[in-house]
């Protein structure tokens, strides 16, 4: 699997400042936006993850997070 890492701002500015709202998950808000890479733009879908790690939390949503973790 191939993961590429964004800044905090390269986010904000994809999706116009986290404006466009597409839908709710129960671990936060998705947001459309548009990647600037090197040669091209790229539609995405973004979530903001809006919730704390509750003890609950299944293993499929930890280990999510766990990756999302690792490219921050
Ligand atoms: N690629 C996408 N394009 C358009 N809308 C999307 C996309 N991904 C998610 N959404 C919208 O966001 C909503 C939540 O999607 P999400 O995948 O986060 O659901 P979930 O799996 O229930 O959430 P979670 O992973 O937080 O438990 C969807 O119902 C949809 O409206």
């Amino acid at each position: 699997m191939y993961l590429r890492a964004f800044s905090i701002q390269q986010l904000h500015e994809a999706t116009n400042c986290i404006k466009n709202k597409l839908g709710q998950g129960a671990s936060g808000g998705v947001y459309s936006g548009i990647l600037k890479l090197e040669d091209e733009e790229v539609e995405v879908a973004l979530k903001k993850l809006e919730n704390g790690i509750e003890q609950g939390d299944d293993k499929e949503c930890l280990d999510r997070r766990r990756v999302i973790g690792l490219t921050h």
